[in-house]
C-alpha cells in the first residue's frame, strides 16, 4: 500500500478536486458526495479556544487571521505538504492556481479576501470552504480543516441565529464518520464547559475519533494543573490528550517567531515540573506528527470504502448521462443529422397511435363510427319536412301554377334544403380529426424521449406538424362538403322512378279505398312527399356516412402520416448552422446538470486513477 506522504496526499488532490467542482459535503448537492467519504481532521473549538495559535504552531508560520468576534467565517481547508529540508516555504490557494505565496501575512490577507468574497463584509458565514496548501520543510503532511468558533453571542453586523448557523455548519463537518475532531479546550477553563468536547461527545460518544488538545496551560492559575484531564481522568478518550503552549497575545504583539514559539513551547515541558514527564507527548510538533499518523491510518482503513463509493459513483453518473445525452456536435452537418433523427423518432410514434401501436388512432374512427351517424341522427329532418314545411316550400316552388303531376321542383327544394344540413356534420367530422390529429402531435413529442432535451425544437416541430395540419384540414373540408354538394346537384334519378312506381301502385290500392276528401288527398299528398324526400334523404345520408370517413382519412389522416413534415425538412435542408444551433438550444438546467454531472464523473474517475496509482506504488 502507498506511503504515508501518497495516501495524505493523494486525499489531499482529491479534496481540491471535489471543491473545485463543488463537492464540499454537507449534502447541499443533488450529486453523491465524494468529499464526505474522504477522511479529515476538523479543527473545533470555542472562541479564542486557541484555534489559530494550535494551526499556525503545526504549521510553524504565521498566516491566519485574527481578531474579535467571528474570524474564522468559511472553512479553511489547510493542506500541508511536506517538502525536501532547506527548500522554501511557499503557500497556494485553489482558488488562485498558480500564484505562489512566499510572504504570510499576504496569505492571511488573501484569506480575509476570499472569506469576504463569499460572506460579504457583514460578518455572515458560509460552508464553502477555502482550500490552502502549505508546502514547507517544517511540516507533516497533514489536511485540517479550521471551522468557525463555536460562538456564543452575536456581535455587531451578525444574524441573531449565527450561533446555530455556526453550530450546524460545524457538525455537518464533525457528523461525518470519516472527521476526525480536534478538540480544542482552554485549561484556563473547566473542562466541562469546553463546547468543543460537548459537540464531540453528541457526536462521536465512545471518542473513537476525538483527539482532545489543551491549550493555554501556561495561563492556569499558579498551583493548579491540567493533569487530570491530560492524563485522562477528568475525561477518557481512545487517543490521549495533548497539552500545548501557544504565543500569548503579547508574544503575538510582539511578533514572536513560530520557531521560537515552538522552541520556548518545548522548554516549557521539558522543563515543567508538572509535564515534564510526559514532554516527549506534549506540544504542537508531537500533535502534529502524531495526527499525521492517526490520519494516514484512517485513510489506509477507508480507502476500500472510497473506492466501492467512487466505482458506485461513476456508474451511477455514468447512467444519467446517458439519460441526459450526450452534448450535440459543433458542425451543421451533425446538429442537422440530430434534428432529423429526432423528428423521425417522434414521427415513428405518431404513425404507432394512427396504425394502433399507440392509444390516440381509436379517437378518429370513434368520429366516424360514433359522432358522424350521432350527428347525422340529430339533423333536423322531421322539422324540415313537417308537413306544414312541406306545403309551404311546394306552394312556394309551384309559384302561380300549381303542379300538375309530381312537383318537381318542391322535390329539389326539399331536398336540397335537407341536403344543406348535412354541411354541419360534415364539417364537424372533419374539425374532429383535426383536433384528435393536433393532440396527436402534441402527444407525440412529449413521447419522444430525445426531444426532451431540446424546447426550441418541440416548438419548432410542432408549429411545423400543425400548419401541416391545419393545410390538410382545409383539403379535408373542401372535399368533404364538394361530396354534400355533389348530392345535390344531382338527385339520383333511380329512387325516383322507383317511387313513382310504388306511388302509382300506391294510388290503384288507395282508389279502392274509403272516398276522401280534396283536403284529405292533398293532406295524403304532401305526406307522401315527406316521406319520398326523408328515404331519399336517407339513402343519401348512408352514403355521406360512409363517403365522409373515406375522404377524411383521404385527406387528412393519410396525409399526416405520409407528408406531415415535408415541409419542415425542407426548411431545415436550408437552415445554416447557426439556426440548427438555436434548434438544439437545450433546457439550461438540464445542460447544466448534463455539465455537473459530466464534472463529478471526471473527478471520480480520476480519483480512481490516483488511488490505483497510489495503491500500485505500494
Ligand atoms: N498564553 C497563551 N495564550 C494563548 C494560547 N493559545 C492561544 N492564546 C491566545 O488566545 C487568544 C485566542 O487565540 P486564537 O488562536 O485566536 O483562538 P481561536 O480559537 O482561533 O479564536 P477564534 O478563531 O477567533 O475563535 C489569542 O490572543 C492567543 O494569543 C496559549 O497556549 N497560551
Amino acid at each position: 500500500m502507498a506511503t504515508m506522504e501518497s495516501l495524505i496526499g493523494l486525499v489531499n488532490r482529491i479534496q481540491r478536486a471535489c471543491t473545485a467542482l463543488g463537492d464540499y459535503g454537507g449534502g447541499n448537492n443533488a450529486l453523491s458526495s465524494l468529499w464526505e467519504a474522504l477522511p479529515s481532521v476538523a479543527v473545533v473549538g470555542g472562541q479564542s479556544s486557541g484555534k489559530s495559535s494550535v494551526l499556525e504552531s503545526i504549521v510553524g508560520r504565521d498566516f491566519l487571521p485574527r481578531g474579535s468576534g467571528i474570524v474564522t467565517r468559511r472553512p479553511l481547508v489547510l493542506q500541508l505538504h511536506k517538502t525536501e529540508h532547506g527548500t522554501y516555504e511557499y503557500a497556494e490557494f485553489l482558488h488562485l492556481t498558480n500564484k505562489r505565496f512566499t510572504n504570510f501575512s499576504l496569505v492571511r490577507k488573501e484569506i480575509q479576501d476570499e472569506t469576504d468574497r463569499i460572506t460579504g463584509k457583514n460578518k455572515q458565514i458560509s460552508p464553502v470552504p477555502i482550500h490552502l496548501s502549505i508546502f514547507s520543510p517544517n511540516v507533516v503532511d497533514l489536511t485540517l480543516i479550521d471551522l468557525p468558533g463555536l460562538t456564543k453571542v452575536a456581535v455587531e453586523g451578525q444574524p441573531e441565529t449565527i450561533a446555530e448557523d455556526i453550530e450546524s455548519m460545524v457538525r455537518s463537518y464533525v457528523a461525518k464518520p470519516n472527521c476526525l475532531i480536534l478538540a480544542i479546550s482552554p485549561a484556563n477553563q473547566d473542562i466541562a464547559t469546553s463546547d468543543a468536547i460537548k459537540l464531540a461527545k453528541e457526536v462521536d460518544p465512545t471518542g473513537d475519533r476525538t483527539f482532545g488538545v489543551l491549550t493555554k496551560l501556561d495561563l492556569m492559575d499558579k498551583g493548579t494543573n491540567a493533569l487530570d484531564v491530560i492524563e485522562g481522568r477528568s475525561y477518557m478518550m481512545q487517543y490521549p490528550w495533548v497539552g500545548i503552549v501557544n504565543r500569548s497575545q503579547a508574544d503575538i504583539n510582539k511578533n514572536v517567531e513560530m520557531m521560537v514559539a515552538r522552541r520556548k513551547e518545548r522548554e516549557y515541558f521539558e522543563t515543567s515540573p508538572h509535564y515534564g514527564h510526559l514532554a516527549n507527548k506534549m506540544g504542537s510538533e508531537y500533535l502534529a506528527k502524531m495526527l499525521s499518523k492517526l490520519l494516514e491510518s484512517v485513510i489506509r482503513a477507508r480507502i476500500p470504502n472510497i473506492i466501492a463509493l467512487i466505482n458506485r459513483s461513476i456508474e451511477e453518473l455514468e447512467r444519467e448521462l446517458d439519460q441526459l445525452g450526450r452534448p450535440i456536435a459543433i458542425d451543421a452537418g451533425a446538429k442537422l443529422y440530430n434534428i432529423l433523427g429526432m423528428c423521425r423518432a417522434f414521427e415513428k410514434i405518431f404513425k404507432e397511435h394512427l396504425d394502433g401501436g399507440r392509444p390516440g388512432g381509436a379517437r378518429i374512427y370513434g368520429i366516424f363510427d360514433y359522432q358522424l351517424p350521432g350527428a347525422i341522427r340529430k339533423l333536423p329532418f322531421d322539422r324540415h319536412l313537417s308537413l306544414e314545411s312541406v306545403k309551404r316550400i311546394v306552394s312556394q316552388s309551384d309559384g302561380y301554377q300549381p303542379h300538375l303531376i309530381a312537383p318537381e321542383m318542391g322535390y329539389r327544394r326539399l331536398i336540397e334544403g335537407s341536403l344543406y344540413l348535412f354541411r354541419g356534420p360534415a364539417e364537424a367530422s372533419v374539425n374532429a380529426v383535426h383536433s384528435v390529429l393536433k393532440e396527436l402531435v402534441r402527444k407525440s413529442i412529449a413521447e419522444t424521449e430525445e426531444l426532451k432535451r431540446f424546447p426550441s425544437l418541440q416548438t419548432e416541430l410542432a408549429a411545423a406538424a400543425n400548419s401541416s395540419l391545419e393545410k390538410f384540414r382545409e383539403e379535408s373540408m373542401k372535399s368533404v362538403l364538394r361530396l354534400v354538394d355533389m348530392e345535390a346537384s344531382y338527385l339520383t334519378v333511380d329512387f325516383f322512378r322507383k317511387l313513382h312506381e310504388m306511388d302509382t301502385q300506391g294510388s290503384q290500392n288507395t282508389s279502392l279505398s274509403s272516398p276522401t276528401t280534396v283536403e284529405q288527398n292533398g293532406e295524403r299528398q304532401f305526406r307522401t312527399i315527406a316521406s319520398n324526400v326523408a328515404g331519399y334523404i336517407k339513402m343519401v345520408a348512408d352514403t355521406l356516412a360512409n363517403t365522409i370517413p373515406k375522404a377524411v382519412v383521404h385527406c387528412q389522416v393519410r396525409q399526416a402520416k405520409l407528408a406531415l413534415l415535408n415541409y419542415f425538412y425542407t426548411q431545415m435542408s436550408q437552415r445554416q448552422g447557426k439556426h440548427l444551433g438555436q434548434l438544439l438550444d437545450e433546457n439550461p438546467a438540464l445542460m447544466e446538470r448534463r455539465l455537473q454531472c459530466a464534472k463529478r464523473l471526471e473527478l471520480y474517475k480520476n480519483a480512481r486513477d490516483e488511488i490505483d496509482a497510489a495503491v500500485w506504488l505500494g
